[in-house]
Formats: C-alpha cells, structure tokens, sequence
C-alpha cells in the first residue's frame, strides 16, 4: 500500500476557549493537488502550520509520508510557502537564494527555480525593495528549491496579478505531474476547481465538505432556472425553494429542476419565455456549505 502524503488523525488545536482546528480526520494521498477552502479564520492556517510541524496539536497526530512532521522536514520532504513568511532581511534576492540553496540536500539546479519561480529579473534587487508580488516568487522558489515531495502552500497567489497567477499555476501543474503532493489554502474559489484534484472545506476547524468542483457543487444540489414571464407566486410550482424577481426576469432555485421544468414546459398558461437552466458557482456552493454547516 502507498503511504499517503498526509494522514491527519483527529487533529485538534486549541488557542484558550477556541478550538482553531477541531478533530479533524484527513488523508491525502501522494501524488494528489488538494485544495483547502474556508472563510477567514476556518482552520487553514492552523493545520497547515501543523502538518509542517510549526505549531504542534494540542491532539491527535500529524504523519507526513508516515513520518512526524519534524523528521519530514529534516528529511527534506516537505516545502512550504507560508502567507507573508518573512524574508531574510536586507540582502539581494540572488544571496539569499543562494544561501538557501547550499543548505538543501538534494536541491533543483538553481537555474530551475530561478525559471520556475521568475526571479531572473530580481536577483539584484534587496529583498526589502520587493513589491508583495515578487516577494510571493521569492518565497515559492524557497518553496520548491528542496526538491520536496510535498509542497505546502498558504494563500500561494495572494498579492500576484493575473499573468503570475497563471505562470504560478502553470508551473505549479508542471511540478505536480511529477508525483508530487501540493496542498494549498486559497480564498480563490476559482483556483481549486481549476488547479485542485479535489477540495476540501473547512469551517470553524471542521471539515464540511470534500470532494472534486463538481461534487462539491452537487452536494448543494439546487439548480438556478430563470426565464421571463409574469409576476406571480412561482414557489407554489413543484421542486421550486425559492423565487425572485427582477426586471420583468425570475430565477427559480430549485431542489428538483426537472419537475420545475416539466411544470414551467407543459402549462402554456403560465406564459413563460427564455428559459434557462444553470448550476450554482462554486462560490456559491462553497457559501451555502458554510452557512448550513
Ligand atoms: N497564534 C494564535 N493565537 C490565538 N488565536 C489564533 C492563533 N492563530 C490562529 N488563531 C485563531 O484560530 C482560528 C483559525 O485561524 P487560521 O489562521 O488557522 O484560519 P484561516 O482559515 O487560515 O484564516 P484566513 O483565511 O483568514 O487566513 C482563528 O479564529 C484565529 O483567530
């Protein structure tokens, strides 16, 4: 059997009376891109800071590729990028990269994770001239320099514009499809339907939902249909939640679409037009599940 990448195992953290992250049971297998989601304050940071070995749980056990996460560090196992981890003060980029590279024991060749990360034009610069930006590519070269087999990442894109979101992805698919594990937190909802194998929401320390985009949107269940019509009391139709009206235009949110449809298609009396049928986007999923949770 494949020892999984990370095995979380009834994992809690208590900062005095708030319980940060509450029992949570987690495996990621190796090879997977997990993406953590939740509003502020959920959990993330906490557990990813536990699977790293910063903060230790006040319960449960941490295993990074069976190992605690002191030994998977030391081992070289596993790379971080933390949101705003503070930078060796007042040295060029290209020093402190340099110094970081010597320490690592197997390291990417240098010219690897300058590419990679796009520091090429910002080896001169002292690290306490870089814009949030390139600060963020400079810690995700310090994230990936060891060569680790698990890369943890805090909110990696916060601060980066749109084309160094999507350079930071592309790379970040290139460096995954070499088997490597990648969990990262995000509030870009966007991002982990896109770039994640699955997702996993937490709120309040506690896991509430898991699985792909798509399942995730699934486990809402409510389907949208809207379409121009009269004013009337559109709720007493089967399978509709709810109704709202604007602008001569109603959306329907329903728990079972296909009978609304039926209703809407079968009744001319009703004298609706432009009827259209969509999914929830995941940002609404992902509100609704916390919410309801
Ligand atoms: N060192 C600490 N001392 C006291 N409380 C803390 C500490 N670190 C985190 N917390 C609290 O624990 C809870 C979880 O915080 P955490 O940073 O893990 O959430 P998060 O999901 O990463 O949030 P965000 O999306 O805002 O980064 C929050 O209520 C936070 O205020």
């Amino acid at each position: 059997m494949n020892t999984p990448g990370i095995q979380l195992t009834n994992l809690t953290k208590r900062y005095g009376s708030l319980t940060a992250v509450d029992d949570l049971d987690l495996e990621v297998p190796a090879g997977q891109i997990l993406a953590l989601l939740g509003p502020n304050g959920a959990g993330k940071s906490t557990t990813t800071e536990m699977v790293l070995g910063i903060t230790k749980p006040d319960a449960g056990t941490v295993r990074v590729f069976g190992n605690d996460p002191t030994t998977a560090i030391r081992r070289g196992d596993s790379g971080a990028m933390l949101q705003n981890g503070a930078l060796l003060w007042d040295t060029s980029v290209g020093r402190l990269i340099k110094a970081m590279h010597a320490v690592h024991l197997r390291p990417l060749p240098l010219g690897e994770v300058i590419d990679r990360a796009d520091i090429g034009a910002i080896l001169k610069t002292n690290t306490n001239r870089l814009s949030g930006g390139q600060a963020q590519r400079v810690r995700f070269a310090l994230a990936i320099m060891g060569d680790p087999r698990l890369l943890v990442l805090d909110e990696p894109t916060v601060g980066l514009d749109v084309d160094a979101r999507r350079h930071f992805w592309s790379n970040m698919g290139d460096l995954a499809a070499t088997g490597r594990t990648v969990v990262f937190a995000t509030h870009y909802l966007d991002e982990a339907d896109e770039f994640a194998d699955r997702i996993v929401v937490v709120d309040n320390g506690r896991l509430v939902a898991d699985g792909s985009g798509a399942e995730i949107k699934r486990i809402v269940g409510n389907k949208l249909v809207s379409f121009t019509g009269p004013v009337r009391d559109w709720t007493a139709l089967p399978g509709v939640v709810s109704a709202e009206t604007l602008d001569g235009k109603t959306q329907l949110t329903c728990s079972d679409s296909d009978a609304t449809l039926r209703a809407l298609l079968t009744d001319p009396s009703l004298d609706v037009s432009d009827i259209e049928v969509s999914s929830p986007s995941l940002e609404d999923a992902f509100l609704t599940i916390t919410k309801a949770a």
